[in-house]
């Protein structure tokens, strides 16, 4: 299959290609959608804090407008990353959520972190460099784990006080500095619920840029312990028969697809495909 959408870095420089425009409140669209004529863009009366090229669509260079706040564009509106995540154009949500790591790590890296001046971008390397310090600042990913724990028919899934009404997720965390992925793994799952794991096995791996995770996803099974649900952090945790599921999360999330595989297995369905 050839791939519509690659990532590049793209001298801003250079005139031309399609621009996405990302403040706080999300992206820019039209009926169009999210892509516009960059030199048109540029026009507009935005506050554009920091400008990157990302990428190629469909051979087409592709830019990232950060801007500090929302502007009024006649015929245009505003709109959040998980909204296109739940739209069917998985390449148009490829392009956006690297423009959103790219754009938060761009806003937020502005300044050195270690002397606080201005820093430059990179010639031909994603990365902002403060000539003082003689430092280069790369964007930000955050390794985070995931797991699906389960005991025969039952999978252990939770709610978080932060998830839509009713809906039960696998349990995840961030990764600790000093961790491997199996024990940050083995950590969150004794805070989150209490429980102790075993034959953890590594499944497979997904881009989250909310802002900036990258999901290392696994299953587990249950070795032992009663589930005591972390005070604030997990409202509710139960044992669920793959039979009898409660609203899971989105398609297209490593969570669904952990659930979906082992419930796939476990009735001899066909296995799903990891969305990317
Ligand atoms: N794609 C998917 O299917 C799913 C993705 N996730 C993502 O996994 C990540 C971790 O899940 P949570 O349960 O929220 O994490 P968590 O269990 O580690 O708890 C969140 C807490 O971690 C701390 N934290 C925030 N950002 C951090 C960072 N970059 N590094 C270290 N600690 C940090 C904060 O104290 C925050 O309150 C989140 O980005 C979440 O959106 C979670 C569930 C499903
Ligand atoms: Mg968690
Ligand atoms: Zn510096």
């Amino acid at each position: 299959m050839i791939s519509r959408w690659t990532t590049a870095v793209i001298d801003t420089e250079l005139p031309g290609g399609w621009a996405v425009a990302r403040s706080p409140e999300g992206f820019l669209f039209d009926d169009n959608g999210a892509l516009f004529p960059r030199e048109w863009l540029k026009r507009q009366d935005l506050s554009i804090l920091a400008e990157h090229g990302i990428g190629h669509l469909d051979g087409e260079p592709v830019y990232l407008l950060e801007l500090q706040g929302t502007q009024e564009i006649a015929g245009c509106n505003w709109k959040g990353l998980r909204a296109f995540m739940l739209e069917d154009d998985h390449t148009l949500y490829k392009v956006l959520g690297y423009a959103a790591q790219i754009g938060t790590w761009a806003r937020e890296h502005r300044f050195c972190g270690s002397c606080g001046k201005r820093m430059s971008q990179v010639p031909r390397e994603r990365a902002m460099y403060c000539d003082a310090c003689d430092l280069r600042h790369y964007p930000r990913i955050s390794p985070s784990m995931i797991v699906l724990i389960t005991r025969g028919d039952e999978v252990l899934l939770a709610r978080s006080p932060r998830f839509v009404s009713g809906v039960y997720s696998t349990l995840a965390g961030f990764a600790e500095p000093g961790e491997s992925a199996e024990d940050c793994l083995v950590r969150e799952v004794r805070e989150e619920v209490s429980v102790e794991v075993k034959n953890i096995q590594y499944v497979g791996s997904q881009c989250w840029p909310f802002p900036h995770s990258m999901m290392l996803g696994f299953h587990a099974e249950y070795a032992s312990g009663d589930i005591v649900p972390q005070e604030d952090e997990i409202e509710d945790a139960q044992w669920f028969n793959v039979h009898n599921l409660p609203p899971l999360p989105a398609s297209r999330s490593i969570a669904r697809y952990l659930i979906d595989l082992y419930v796939a297995r476990r009735l001899g369905h066909a296995e799903p495909v990891l969305p990317g």
